[in-house]
Formats: structure tokens, sequence, C-alpha cells
């Protein structure tokens, strides 16, 4: 698959997109006209710079308002076409994008429109340039891609064929399936975006809310099916108008989208296969395929000063198994729940989650799968006597450790203290979920991330109101619940680096550890009055009961699966615990209590 992206989707100068497209690795470039008409270089230039960083420049667009005009209208379109017509052949550009007209158009006849179209055609013959007609949802008399279609054939010449977008097709719910009739040849371009579902006028959803296949809510595994069997085998180019991405970083931006791409061939060849269709003219790659992780290896957190962490740890009832041979660094345990005290190069440095390990069927696949992915690796030095360990970093900056569980506990557990495991016995069991908070403009892309990369589902995302505003939450996980991972948008106020995240700890008995924190002077996160009386009216609990749970600040919450009791802990730095109880299976988080803990955060942080 050749993989193609429009300038449009990303910010800076032309020269900074073209850079940020080579490097995330794409083939080509669409160049967005607005990006050559107000960047100094010349034609030549671009063509130049294109050429030095390996990237071909796949389509010239967009040529608007062009057919269904009257005769003089019509001449003016003409001059204008042929214009472009020259300037793209400065570029080294043979296709443009001429999208179906949404202003000008007074005549709704297609025999009208293709005529129009076949004159262009001819025009373009003579300067080597192909026209494909795209049909934008708002058009005034062609907004479906198979009116498009007819258009084409009717005007009947080799220079004009058509242009596919997904988003106009599936935001108007026309059905896909339809671009295996049209012949691979006249499928000049094809232009791909996700979106959100919204309900707005389409116009306003296509030029602000596009996403990166894979972080909306089209099919576009399926569209992209249909677009194989077709026989096409040319760009597949992203085109994505979004605010956000307008204003991000984009190099960022294009990694981001590169690994959509990634992910969608892959997806698409798998789909391929499960439907059988045979050979196909475009080759889709494929990537290491990873099972589900199976659970939490360990979590770390990195502190200048580990003692109040420390701290905290043994308040909750862990025990240190010692510090590292080599590094300053501390394992802290009970039960299967590990945690890892940091304190290497970190001088000053706020206590804050810095790496997650998972154990995974087979690390170096999921390593490699990972780095196939764009994650970015982490430099790890490792001495002769010490376990290999796989590290990725996520685009959060946490590092994702692909760990292989090994009966006995991991083998890395050898290397701190006196190397045989502490026993530490205690009601807390492993590490429930992990929540992280993202920055909101790279949420999307943390997503896609977490569920590409690791093989993590996400479900439906809730929004949790705040005193710092409604914060979107979307929770990760492996079909049996072993690995989840929450993200969380930071509020704006925060920057993202410095919102508290939090580790959640499985206990069997969260009355009593509670009892022992309280003994051993944890500072419990304080829960209002208020929420106790809500408890009660929403339950009906025993008064006895939600006695207890009000004097140890214990939340609560039930539904059809069971029970959920669940506290946190103060915040130290950027970083909090919660220990969490279900009973006996319950699924959720305790989606009702979120506010009440981000009230009582705002409230307790100031
Ligand atoms: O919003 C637009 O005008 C526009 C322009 C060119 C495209 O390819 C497209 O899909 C939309
Ligand atoms: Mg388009």
């Amino acid at each position: 698959m050749r993989t193609s992206i429009a300038t449009v989707c990303l910010s800076g100068t032309l020269e900074d997109k073209l850079r940020a497209c080579a490097a995330a690795g794409f083939d080509g470039v669409e160049i967005f006209e607005q990006d050559l008409v107000v960047s100094p270089s010349t034609p030549e230039q671009i063509r130049d710079l294109a050429q030095e960083l390996g990237l071909t420049l796949d389509l010239y667009q967009p040529f608007r308002d062009f057919e269904g005009v009257e005769e003089d209208v019509l001449a003016d379109n003409l001059r204008r076409a042929e214009a472009k017509f020259r300037l793209m052949n400065r570029l080294g550009i043979d296709t443009m994008l001429v999208c179906s007209n949404v202003a000008t158009a007074t005549i709704g006849d297609d025999a009208v429109a293709a005529a129009q179209l076949r004159r262009m055609g001819e025009t373009a013959a003579r300067y080597g340039v192909r026209l494909a007609y795209e049909a934008l949802a708002w058009g005034r008399y062609v907004s479906d891609f198979e009116h498009a279609w007819r258009i084409v054939e009717l005007a009947d010449h080799p220079n004009v064929g058509t242009c596919l977008d997904s988003f106009h097709i599936l935001s108007r719910r026309w059905n896909p399936e339809a671009i295996e009739k049209i012949p691979a040849e006249k499928i000049f371009f094809v232009q791909l975006a996700d979106a959100p579902e919204l309900s707005m006028d389409v116009l306003s959803w296509s030029r602000h809310y596009r996403v990166f296949p894979g972080e909306g809510a089209f099919d576009l595994v399926t569209f992209m099916g249909h677009l194989v069997r077709s026989g096409y085998n040319g760009p597949v180019s992203l085109e994505i108008f979004n605010d956000v991405f307008r204003q991000a970083a984009e190099e960022r931006t294009a990694v981001d989208a590169m690994r959509s791409l990634i992910r969608l061939a892959e997806q698409t060849s798998i789909h391929l296969q499960e439907t059988g269709a045979g050979e196909t003219a475009m080759e889709l790659s494929t990537l290491p395929g990873v099972g589900e992780p199976l659970g939490f290896n360990f979590a770390e957190v990195k502190a200048g000063d580990p003692e109040t962490i420390r701290t905290l740890l043994y308040q909750l009832g862990f025990t240190c198994q010692g510090t590292h041979r080599s590094k300053a660094v501390e394992l802290w345990t009970q039960n299967g729940a590990r945690v890892i005290i940091n304190s290497q190069n970190a001088r000053g440095l706020e206590p804050g989650i810095s790496a997650i390990g998972l154990d995974v069927p087979d690390a170096l696949a999921a390593a490699s799968r990972a780095l196939q992915l764009k994650a970015t690796a982490v430099p790890r030095r490792s001495q002769a006597n010490e376990e290999v360990l796989q590290a990725v970093a996520a685009p959060d900056g946490t590092e994702i450790f692909l760990c292989e569980a090994e009966s006995g506990g991991p083998g890395w557990i050898r290397e701190f203290g006196r190397g045989a495991p502490v026993p530490a016995a205690g009601p807390i069991t492993a590490v429930d979920h992990v929540n992280l908070s993202q920055p909101w403009q790279h949420f999307d892309e943390a997503v896609l991330f977490y569920e590409s990369t690791l093989g993590l589902t996400p479900r439906p995302s809730v929004e949790v109101p705040s005193p710092m505003g409604l914060v979107r939450s979307q929770v990760m996980r492996s079909s049996d619940g072993a690995v989840r991972m929450a993200l969380n948008i930071a509020p704006m106020v925060f920057d993202g680096s410095g919102y508290p995240q939090h580790v959640a700890f499985a206990c069997s008995d969260l009355v009593a550890l509670a009892r022992t924190a309280v003994a051993r002077g944890l500072q419990f996160l304080p829960v209002p009055g208020n929420y106790y009386e809500d408890l009660d009216a929403r339950f009906g609990l025993d008064p006895e009961f939600l006695t207890v749970l009000k004097d140890l600040n214990l939340l609560y919450d039930r539904d059809a699966d069971g029970e959920f009791l669940h506290f946190y802990t103060s915040t130290v730095g950027n970083v909090f615990f919660e220990v969490v109880e279900r009973r006996p299976s319950y699924e959720g988080y305790g989606a009702p209590n979120a506010p009440v803990r981000l009230a009582a955060q705002y409230l307790a942080n100031g």
C-alpha cells in the first residue's frame, strides 16, 4: 500500500510539513493549494525538497466549482484550470483533485457536467495531467460517489477519473460496496478520514472533526476491503481537516497519522483473509500478531526523594524487598502487586508514574510490533548478570515494559535485595488498573497507541464533571480484565505531564486493609458527608455498613454484577494510589464516584 497524506493535516510551513511526513515514513503527499500559495518557496524548490526527502508529490488539491456552470463561467474556469496545470507541471504533480461544485453550479444535468469535465480533461491531457473528480458530501448537485462516477463514465476521457474520500461516503451513509463496481483504473485517487459520531451539518463535521483512521467511528476496514477488492493499487492518502492537528506539533501528528495507516493496513489484511479475498493488486503489510497482555508485571514510580512513596506503600501493607544490585531502585511487593521506586537520575523530581510492566505472551514480538507502530525505543543498559527487558515509550512518555510471566515471579526480582522473594502476605493481591492522564490534544492518539500496540480494547468513553472541567475518561482493557488502563484527559489548566496519575490495587478485604492503613497513619482522600447521604438514598445501605464506609472514607458502588468498594490515598507529587475490592465480579471503576474523587482532590490539592 502506497501511503500518502495531505499537507492540510499538519501545522507549520509547507517545508515543515514535508519534513514531518518524510520523517514519519510516508511515501508521498498531497499538496493542499493554500499551503503552496502562502509559501515563499517556488514550485521548483518544493519539488526539489520533496525529491530530496524521498517523497512523491501525489496530488494537487483542490480545484473547486468547475462543472455544471453556464458557458461564460466555464470559459473562465478553463482558464483558471490551465493556470493550475502549468503550475502542476512545475511541481511535477500529475493528478489534480476536482471536487464537485458547491457554489457556482446552476445546471443540475449529468450530461452537461460530463461534457464540461471532458473539456477540462482535454486541456489537462495537453499538460499530462489527470483529473480526479470527487463528490463532496455537500456538493450542490453531486454529493454521492456513485453519482460522481456516473459523470466520469459519461465524460469518457482517459484523463478524467474519480477520487474516493471515505469521509464523504461514510458521513452520508452511502454504501461503500459500490466501490467494487468502479474499474480500478478509473479510481485516480483515494483519501481516507475517520470521524467521531456527531450530529451536525456535514460540512462543519468534515472541516473540523475528521480524525485519523481508528480514532473515530467509521468502519474503514470494510471500506478498505471494498477498495482493495476493486483492484485499486494507487496511493491511500490521509486527508484530515482537524482543528487540533492544525495547532499540534507536526512531527508528532505525522507519526500518529502513520501509525493509524499501518494499523489499518493490518486490519484490512486480516479482514480480507477472513472474507476469502484471495490475490489482490494492493499489498498490505502486516505486523507481528501479539496476544493480549496477561497481567501487570509491575508499576514504577520515579521520585527524587523516595521517602513519601515508601511511607504510602508501607501504610498500604507493602514490604520492601530491597534495593537493586546496581541501581538506585527499590522493589516493594504485596502478593502479586509489585511497585518499583526509581530514584535514578531523579534529583528534585516529584513522584510520578514512569513505567508499567505488562506480562505478554511473547515479549520480543510485542516489542517489535510496538516499534513498527512507531513507538519510541527506550534505551536501556543491562549488565551481564541482569535480565534483558524489552521497553518502548508511549506517546505520553510512559515507558511500557514488555515482560513474560514466569512461575515463581519475574526473573528480574532476583536482582533486588538478597535475591529471594520476601513473602508479603496481606489483602492486596495485584495491580487492578493504572490510570494515566493525557493532554487533551493527544487523547485520541493515546487511545490508538494503546489499542494498536498492546491489543487492549477501548470501552466507551465517559465524561466526568469536575471543578476543573469535564474529564473524558476511557478504559482500555484486555478481554479477561487482567489488564485495565484508564486514560483520562488532564483538564486544560494542567499541562498533562504534571497532572496526577494513579495505580489501583486489587484487594480481597478493603475494610480490613483500610483499618490497618489508618493505624499506620495513612492520609486518605477525604470524602464529604453529603456523599454518604446520597449513597444511602440511592442504595438504602445497612446503617452499620454505611458508618464503616463513612468512618474510613471508603467509596461504594453496586450494579448487576456485584459491589465495589474503594478508597484513594492523598496525592504525593503527581501520583496517588487507589485500592479496590470487587465483590465478586463487579467490572466497572466506580464511575458515579469519579466526580466525588475529582472534587475532593481539587479541594485537597488547591
Ligand atoms: O472541505 C473541502 O472543501 C474539501 C476539499 C477537498 C477535499 O478533498 C475534501 O474532501 C474536502
Ligand atoms: Mg477529500
